[in-house]
């Protein structure tokens, strides 16, 4: 039986109460270093846990990126729990980015570690990765159903190399990022107000209307800041699809670090340019 709302009426409702806003918690070791801390697992505690205080209470969605944590093995993971169950308890939507995505059985095992809500890294949505075939996602789209979260599919990604594969277009001359959206879509048919399968779509792309972006779930917009998007870019890339965009800023905040304040007014002046830009 499910435990909890359907993620997309939780995000919705976040989205409208604290602004849409995802932050990611991306440890890099040069972070470490600036926050003035160790690159060991110490480190890594206090970095997350001092994100976790200062965003946790006001940001919509935090997305830890599992690789920062993975890089020290089970200890990592440790703080991986702790991150995600601190983050939950303050009140934040936690987005696993992890990028799963294998062949069906196997998805079944990643879907267990992640959208089991008995299981220690339990998260309210997770990234994965649609290269083994939309299908092969069953398992993780059956698993969030199930728990009352969501998926956010790699479409369109917002490095240059994504387009060499996201834009290929098959005998039809369908893309395989237009393939992605079309399954989205047909996953979130008749969810109010939000579906809860979410779509990758980064923030640098430029117009992407030749894309049909509205799926009836949530686009998770990555790019903003290091990678040189702004809030400002949003109407152009989303057109009327923006009112379902999560922005996604990591180290553009995280370089505020350590100070809560500094923290905290970053992720202020994003949320502001958001508002200002989409409304
Ligand atoms: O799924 C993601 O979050 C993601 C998808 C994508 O297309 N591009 C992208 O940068 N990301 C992630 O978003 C974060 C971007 O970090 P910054 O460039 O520091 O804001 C990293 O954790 C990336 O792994």
């Amino acid at each position: 039986m499910r435990e909890q709302e359907p993620f997309g009426v939780r995000l919705r409702r976040a989205m409208d109460t604290r602004g849409p806003l995802c932050v990611g918690i991306d440890p890099h070791a040069s972070l470490l270093r600036d926050w003035g801390l160790d690159d060991g697992v110490a480190g890594l505690e206090r970095f997350s846990r001092t994100t976790v205080e200062a965003l946790a209470d006001r940001v919509a969605v935090l997305k830890p990126q599992s690789a920062f944590f993975e890089r020290f093995g089970s200890r990592g993971i440790a703080v991986l729990e702790k991150t995600v169950a601190e983050a939950r308890a303050a009140g934040a939507l936690v987005l696993m980015d992890a990028k799963r995505g294998d062949i069906g059985s196997t998805m079944s095992a990643y879907a267990a570690a992640f959208l089991d809500p008995a299981g220690p890294l339990f998260s309210d949505a997770l990234t994965v990765s649609p290269y083994l075939g939309f299908g092969a996602l069953a398992p993780a789209v059956e698993a969030a159903t199930a728990a009352g979260a969501g998926l956010f599919v790699l479409a369109l990604t917002s490095n240059p190399e994504g387009q060499e594969v996201q834009r290929a277009a098959g005998a039809d001359g369908t893309t395989v990022a237009a393939t992605v959206l079309r399954h989205l879509a047909e996953s979130n048919a008749g969810a109010r107000p939000l579906g809860s399968f979410g779509a990758v779509v980064g923030a640098t792309l430029g117009d992407l209307s030749a894309f049909e972006l509205d799926v009836n779930g949530p686009l998770l917009a990555p790019g903003i800041g290091a990678q040189g998007a702004t809030p400002a870019d949003l109407p152009a890339v989303f057109g009327p699809a923006a009112r379902n965009v999560v922005p996604s800023v990591s180290r553009g905040v995280l370089r505020h670090g350590p100070a809560t304040t500094g923290l905290r007014e970053s992720a202020a002046r994003f949320a502001d340019q958001v508002r200002e830009a989409v409304g």
